[in-house]
């Protein structure tokens, strides 16, 4: 059997990404073609590490090759990721940030930085390069969440402009208002003054590259946000709800917001906090405390993607308390929860990118 380079490719060509509807060799995905004897290898370049559709991909590629070429080839399939961008290298905004996503909820606590703090721990694990802006001036919660709440950033000169190095913690790259002003002095934050330094915060921060930037935003919509998602193009926003009514009217006057002509960010997804209350000792137990499918019905109302239930458990509150997001630690259905929102969420990211235009990419720099 004399298998080349080309009919692999032919193969490979009959793959299709379930997500982005165009087939691997096309996307250019296909990489490291190696031929020896029956043997294939070959590498698939996903569009993030955190890819809910790896193990399908490579099934559907041996599959391929099986079926085009000779049933008994001996294939390998290699995963590796190069997280996508529409923003990359073409914005003197963050330049080096493939891309920026911020995380509202219309109403207060009810668990933005909880799931912030998880989601860029999830991310990270799935082996993305993550940054985590604490936006949230009124209560800056992250750095007690990643347990740097004494962080004292330092400062750095970089062509003869001061940068912020931001702390890390778990592999998370961190900036809070919460390292400038103590929680007792939020209060001298205003409007355009916390917008101000805020989006100068942001820019003067020494990120380096990365992968995925969370924001994570103050409740409600005030001019901090409308400042922030219009002084960085931002990717896209997601939503953060309980299923309780008072909770759903605010995030849908948040989604309202994103959708505005003027400010026109996409709005990437609606996520369920607080979804059920499972108790430790009973784990397939679900009580529904604040109402059910609120967050589902949210989604199908705007027509967003709804990317997943967090339950109410003791573990998440406690990571939150103990500086160690629970995603790292806790008990297998809680890890699935945050698993499966940070692949949701990089899936529409990834999709949200394939779907705009090649922007021309500028040499800028930084
Ligand atoms: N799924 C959950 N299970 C258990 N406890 C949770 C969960 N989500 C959040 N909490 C707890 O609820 C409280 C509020 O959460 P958090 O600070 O994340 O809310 P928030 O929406 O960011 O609040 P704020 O409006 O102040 O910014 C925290 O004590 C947190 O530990």
């Amino acid at each position: 059997m004399n298998i080349t380079q080309e009919a692999v490719l032919k193969a490979l060509s009959t793959v299709e990404e379930p997500d982005l509807k165009k087939d691997l060799v096309t996307l250019n995905m296909v990489d490291k073609i190696s031929i020896d004897g029956n043997k294939v290898s070959f590498t698939i370049i996903l569009t993030t590490p955190a890819c809910p559709l790896k193990e399908l991909i490579r099934k559907r590629c041996e599959d391929a090759i099986h079926e085009h070429i000779n049933k008994k080839v001996e294939v390998t399939v290699n995963m590796t990721a190069e997280v996508t961008s529409t923003r990359f290298g073409t914005t003197p905004v963050l330049p080096k940030v493939k891309n920026v996503i911020a995380i509202a909820s219309g109403k207060g606590g009810v668990g933005k930085s909880t799931v912030t703090s998880n989601l860029a721990m999830a991310l990270t694990k799935s082996g993305a390069k993550v940054g985590l802006l604490d936006a949230d001036i009124y209560g800056p919660s992250i750095p007690t969440m990643y347990g740097v709440e004494n962080g004292k950033p330092e400062v750095t000169e970089v062509d003869g402009k001061n940068m912020i190095l931001p702390i890390e913690s778990l592999g998370v790259k961190i900036i809070s208002m919460g390292f400038l002003a103590p929680a007792e002095n939020a209060v001298v934050w205003r409007g355009p003054m916390a917008s101000k330094a805020l989006t100068q915060f942001l820019g003067d921060t020494l990120w380096g590259e990365l992968d995925y930037l969370l924001i994570d935003l103050p409740p409600g919509t005030s001019d901090i946000h409308l400042t922030l998602v219009q002084a960085v193009p931002v990717t896209g926003v997601l939503i953060v709800t309980t299923p309780q009514k008072v909770a759903l009217a605010d995030a849908i006057k948040g989604v309202a917001m994103f959708r505005q002509p003027q400010i026109n960010v996409p709005v990437l997804g609606v996520v369920e906090n607080m979804a059920y209350f499972t108790p430790a000792e009973l784990p397939d137990n679900k009580y529904y405390i604040f109402g059910k499918d609120g967050g589902k019905e949210l989604s199908r109302r705007f027509g967003v993607p709804f990317l997943g239930e967090i339950p109410l458990v003791q573990d998440i509150r406690e990571g939150g308390d103990n500086g160690v997001p629970a995603v790292q630690d806790a008990d297998e259905t809680t890890v699935k929860a945050f698993e499966g929102l940070a692949q949701g969420l990089a899936q529409q990211v990834a999709i949200r990118n394939a779907s705009q235009p090649k922007t021309q990419k500028v040499e800028i720099k930084v």
